[in-house]
């Protein structure tokens, strides 16, 4: 996309679906060219090294490197935010962003609060979550009963697409309706073939009978302060959840979420007895913010990347988490070695061992063991 283009009109947000996957194609096939050019070439610019990285393992022409296959991918890349040219992949177009202005809807209040429950979308119709308090009237912001009365659902992303599904209140609803990227296509960045990480069986992670769990390892030696990949979340979850969405979880997501979301969710590991996606979600939500909440009780979201990575009280990555582009991302905090595995912390690492391990049992169902813990 160029930089001259005026914000939210790129040329990619007017694509079809179908054209996406054109274009996907192309960039597939423009990356393996260029990875076949720079294995065949003693010198190369820094630009192409930026794309087709001489030490990373070359992945087969549609073949990509995290086990996955585009039709795999609940999110591919595509869409009017980035430059996707593997020779800019993480260069963000500020344009677009720029003259956004996140509403301050937190100290507006609910004044409009009837008409947003108006606008609650088919989602929320559907999965007849109740908008409303008892006696009809709308729920206001700080009311106690609005947590579980006025959940909302709604999808954040390409309509008919692939998109996030986000469980919230009525106010951030309306927030993320006047978000620029609201009925924009959402994408992993870089394009998943040049993610300098890959899916494997875990260090760490015993899953009994099983088998090895999951973790993310360095496919190639990664540089301090290095944004490994960005992605948006397949879902984000109020964390007070009432009983109501807890129990009709599966029927509700089964109904609103699109396929690839719902498969990409679905092959995320469960530590909560029962294969219930409740239990999912619970195991793999990681803290984000949005603007209509307090910092101290963010939002969960679910990712397809982010939530493959094991914990650690001495973690080699952050997690880093913008609702302006809606991705979280991980970053490195120091060199990580190829065939090193990925870790984020799960919990506060300026706790003490007993507190953090208390944590992380009571929130994840293990006994930390890492590196800064040991085994007693
Ligand atoms: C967000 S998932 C991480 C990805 C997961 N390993 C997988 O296979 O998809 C969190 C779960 O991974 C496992 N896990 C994460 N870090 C661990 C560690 N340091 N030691 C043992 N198990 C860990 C626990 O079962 C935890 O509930």
């Amino acid at each position: 996309m160029s930089s001259s283009q005026e914000p939210g009109t790129g040329a990619l947000g007017q694509m079809s679906s179908s054209e996406i996957a054109a274009l996907e194609n192309a960039f597939m096939e423009m990356l393996s060219s260029l990875e076949g050019e720079s294995a065949a070439a003693s010198t190369t610019t820094s630009k192409t090294r930026n794309a087709a990285t001489s030490s990373t393992p070359k992945a087969p022409a549609n073949e990509v490197k995290l086990g996955l296959r585009a039709s795999d991918v609940a999110f591919p890349s595509g869409n009017n935010v980035y430059d996707h040219s593997p020779f800019a992949p993480f260069n963000l177009d500020e344009k677009v962003l720029k003259d956004f202005v996140p509403p301050q809807f937190m100290t507006v209040g609910l004044a409009d609060g009837a008409k947003s429950l108006a606008a609650i979308d088919e989602f929320t119709r559907r999965s007849r979550i109740p908008t409303l308090r008892k006696d009809n009237t709308a729920p206001s912001h700080d009311d106690p009963d609005v947590q579980s009365m006025a959940s909302c659902i709604m999808g954040f992303g390409a309509p008919g697409e692939s998109y996030a599904v986000v469980f919230c209140d009525p106010l951030t609803r309306q927030f993320l309706r006047a978000h620029p990227l609201f009925q924009k296509p959402l994408c992993i960045e870089p394009h998943y073939s040049s993610i300098p990480i890959y899916i494997g069986s875990s260090n760490v992670h015993d899953n009994g009978e099983n088998g090895k769990g999951k973790g993310l390892f360095a496919a190639r030696r990664i540089a301090k302060d290095e944004v490994l990949f960005r992605e948006p979340p397949l879902m984000i979850m109020t964390p007070e959840t009432s009983p109501h969405i807890a129990m009709q979880f599966d029927k509700i997501t089964s109904q609103t979420m699109p396929a690839r979301t719902q498969a990409a969710l679905d092959a995320l590991h469960n530590c909560w007895p029962g294969n219930d996606r409740f239990g999912r979600v619970r195991t793999n939500m990681i803290a984000v913010d949005l603007p209509t909440r307090p910092l101290d009780r963010p939002f969960g979201g679910c990712f397809q990347l982010v939530s493959r990575a094991n914990h650690s009280c001495a973690p080699n990555v952050s997690f880093g988490w913008d609702y302006r582009t809606f991705q979280g991302s991980l970053i490195t905090d120091r060199v990580i070695e190829a065939g090193e595995e990925i870790f984020i912390s799960y919990c506060d690492v300026h706790a003490s061992k007993a507190a953090r391990r208390e944590e992380i049992l009571r929130k994840y169902r293990f006994k930390c063991t890492c590196t800064r813990c040991g085994p007693d």
